[in-house]
């Protein structure tokens, strides 16, 4: 590797004091701009070469990068890849030339940048050490015999420091004090030409160094590849989305450190088994139904769980299973010293029904439990879906308890007398219905059933409860979500695809609008398995589509907050990242329905107080709505309009938010920009004149 300044190569594209102008690299590039992007620089050959190239597939950050240029423009994020020498990028960062980028440690501390960078993430890769190495047999065998002598090295400053620091305690003097000698790559040949005593280079496996008879005598430091920002950050306005970045890297690290076990164990023998899955933060417990045994998921480092399981089986646990992680998500592998915008608290149980019902998922996925649930309406013809608030309904599809034996007249049939061809004709259908919803557990029938279901939800109005209730059903749903997740990245969805798991996402909406379920729906925090969904970017239909469907599942929980309960869950995940990201570059649908969701955030008082609680929260929101402001002015849309005028009037109760509204609220709410589009929507206009009363107090 070769170390040093910044070459006068990559000068010519990024000179520290000019604006934003990239020379022939934006020439080139279809003269598109880089104005306003995000400039995250990447090594562009050498060892961390491919792992980034991986880091940014994980997160999603699509890019091509076209022969021989060195910067190429994400197409999913105002983000700009730099593909610079890892040796220069810390200066690079350090001066502000760039926003972010990924390097050694090492490379940071040779390149004296560690004042002006901020190691936001470490990255588990390009792990290594810098060693003084010395021929093996030869008469040299510790630091202090190779001191004055000559050290051949890519890491000059490293080195120099490293000898002074022995020279100096060993008194050395003028020409008897240690010459280091640079070189850019081949370190280790120096000793056997003769060029050098020992060498400082870096260690990996150690098998360049044995091939050329060397061996260590002293560890200088240990490294790995690092994400780094500015220390003082020069374009304030990209924080939210190096946050965005940071976090989503965050969570392609930790995957690729952790997975997940899950096992059962006797209950006396819990504490033991959790000593031995501790979880990065606690493990999730759920009681089984055999008497004395639980469940237990826990997050376990990968390097360690061949030890983990046999220590397991040691205390008696049974029914080990261990499962890969794709993505953490945001929630995981963020070092605790990283500040995140919306922060996912810790789970506040830990015997969530969620744990049930995803083990439930995972085993029947893994063909491990029976593959034929049995249906309430198979296991007990008597049972009754409208029965609503009867104590012995489970919180959980999976959890079964006895069947209900009291028959009462159903809703449907009780609107007809007795024997009418109405009341057939009701009967009828709702047999329709349930033999549709026994079809759900078959793969081979579940396609249609799916299809059919969704169309006939809203003649039925329980349906949700005899989605929930029927053992297997909520299950299968989440199958059909998480069968999709390959296809999200690299984006690879099918029409046909896309359909088929919207209709099931159209079903859960059932469950999550129908008050008897909706809190059994956020206990089991299922609203998170949408997630993936709705950070996709893709702009294909098959993406919309489902970006929009699963929009619609949020939204209906909003709609039907009735006591906020709803809210309180949506805070404690990345819904308003997600969202306001959807608000900036989704379909107009899309868009309408992400700022409905955050709008029936802000209206819920924890909400509003939530969002104005720190100014990143704030500037997040109010970055994303001036910016659709201003796309409003072009695109006329008085819908969307409609809402981010009531979100704005909202934030304008807050009285911090409605100082910094003072000053940062867009012009075309000032002037008559919109007085047009506005012309019939009395109460929109009443909105905009008490939001700029608000401001003028
Ligand atoms: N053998 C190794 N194993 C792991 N990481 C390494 C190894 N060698 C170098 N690295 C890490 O990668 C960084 C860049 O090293 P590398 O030698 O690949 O850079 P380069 O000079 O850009 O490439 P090249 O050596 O091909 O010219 C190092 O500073 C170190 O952090
Ligand atoms: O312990 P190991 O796994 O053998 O790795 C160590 C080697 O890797 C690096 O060199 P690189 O291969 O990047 O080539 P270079 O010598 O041209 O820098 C380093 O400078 C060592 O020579």
């Amino acid at each position: 590797m070769i170390l040093g300044s910044p070459k006068v190569e990559s000068e010519s594209i990024f000179q520290s004091s000019a604006p934003r102008t990239y020379g022939q690299a934006a020439v080139d590039m279809n003269r598109e701009s880089l104005d306003g992007r995000l400039l995250f620089a990447i090594p562009k050959k050498g060892r961390l070469y491919e792992r980034c190239l991986e880091i940014l597939s994980g997160a999603d950050i699509q890019f091509r990068r076209h022969n021989r240029l060195d910067v190429a423009l994400v197409k999913n994020h105002p983000i700009a890849l730099v593909f610079l020498p890892a040796a220069d990028i810390p200066s690079f960062v350090g001066k502000g030339n760039v926003d972010l980028g990924i390097t050694g440690h090492d490379v940071i501390l040779e390149s004296k940048m560690q004042d002006h960078v901020t190691e936001a993430l470490r990255l588990g890769f390009g792990k290594c050490a810098l060693q003084v190495q010395v021929p093996e047999n030869g008469p040299i065998q510790t630091v202090e015999q190779l001191a004055g002598k000559r050290v051949v090295t890519s890491f000059e400053v490293l080195s120099g420091n490293y000898f002074n620091e022995i020279d100096d305690r060993l008194q050395l003097v003028g020409g008897a004090r240690t010459k280091i000698e640079y070189v850019g790559g081949s370190v280790e040949a120096a000793c056997s030409l003769g060029l050098a005593d020992g060498i400082v280079d870096l260690v990996e496996s150690g098998d360049t160094m044995r091939a050329a008879g060397l061996h260590a005598i002293a560890t200088l430091l240990e490294t790995e590849a690092v994400l780094i920002k500015s220390a003082v950050q020069k374009h304030p306005k990209l924080e939210p989305l190096i946050r965005l970045i940071t976090s989503r890297i965050a969570g392609v690290v930790a995957s690729g450190r952790y997975v997940v076990c899950e096992y059962n164990v006797r209950r006396d023998k819990l504490a033991a088994a959790t000593a031995i899955t501790p979880g990065r933060r606690a493990p999730t417990i759920s009681p089984l139904e055999e008497e004395g045994w639980v469940a237990v998921s826990s997050m376990v480092e990968k390097k360690n769980t061949a030890e983990v399981m046999d220590r397991l089986v040691e205390i008696g646990a049974e029914d080990i299973l261990i499962f890969n992680l794709d993505n953490c998500g945001h929630q995981f592998g963020l070092k605790s010293d990283l500040k995140v915008l919306y922060p996912r608290p810790p789970r506040l149980c830990s015997e969530t029904s969620q744990a049930r019902l995803a083990r439930d998922l995972l085993l029947t996925m893994a063909g491990l439990i029976s593959p034929r649930p049995v249906s309430y309406m198979q296991h007990n013809l008597q049972y009754n879906p409208y029965q609503r608030n009867v104590s012995s309904y489970s919180d959980s599809p999976a959890n079964v308890g006895p069947p209900l034996a009291i028959h009462t007249p159903n809703q449907a049939l009780a609107a007809y007398p007795d024997g009418s061809p109405a009341a057939t004709m009701a009967v009828h259908e709702e047999q329709k219905i349930y033999a549709l919803v026994i079809e759900l557990l078959d793969p081979g029938t579940r396609e249609a059933a799916l299809l059919e279901l969704s169309k006939k939800r809203e003649q039925y109005d329980d349906l949700a409860l005899v989605l929930w209730h029927s053992f297997g059903i909520m299950p299968a749903l989440l199958q059909e979500i998480v069968s999709v997740y390959p296809l999200l990245s690299p984006p690879n969805l099918t029409a046909h695809v896309s359909n088929r798991v919207c209709n099931a996402l159209a079903l859960l909406q059932c469950v999550a609008s129908h008050p008897d379920t909706r809190q059994l729906f956020l206990n089991a925090h299922i609203p998170l398995f949408l997630y993936p969904f709705l950070n996709t970017t893709s702009k294909t239909r098959p993406f919309e589509y489902l970006r929009l469907t699963s929009l619609g599942v949020i939204g209906a929980l909003v709609k039907q907050n009735d006591n906020n309960t709803v809210i309180h869950f949506l805070l404690s995940t990345e819904i308003i990242p997600l969202c306001l990201r959807i608000m900036e570059t989704g379909s107009e649908l899309s868009k309408t329905v992400a700022i409905f969701i955050v709008q029936k955030i802000l209206l819920d008082e924890t909400g509003l107080t939530y969002i104005c609680h720190t100014y990143e929260r704030f500037y997040a929101v109010g970055t994303v709505l001036s910016n659709m402001v201003n796309q409003l002015v072009e695109t006329q849309a008085v819908r969307l309009l409609k809402h981010v005028v009531r979100c704005y009037l909202r934030l304008s109760d807050n009285l911090r938010a409605r100082e910094a509204l003072r000053a940062c609220l867009p012009e075309p709410l000032r002037d008559n920009t919109f007085s047009a589009l506005l012309k019939g929507d009395m109460v929109t206009k009443r909105c905009l004149t008490t939001l700029l009363n608000n401001l003028a107090e």
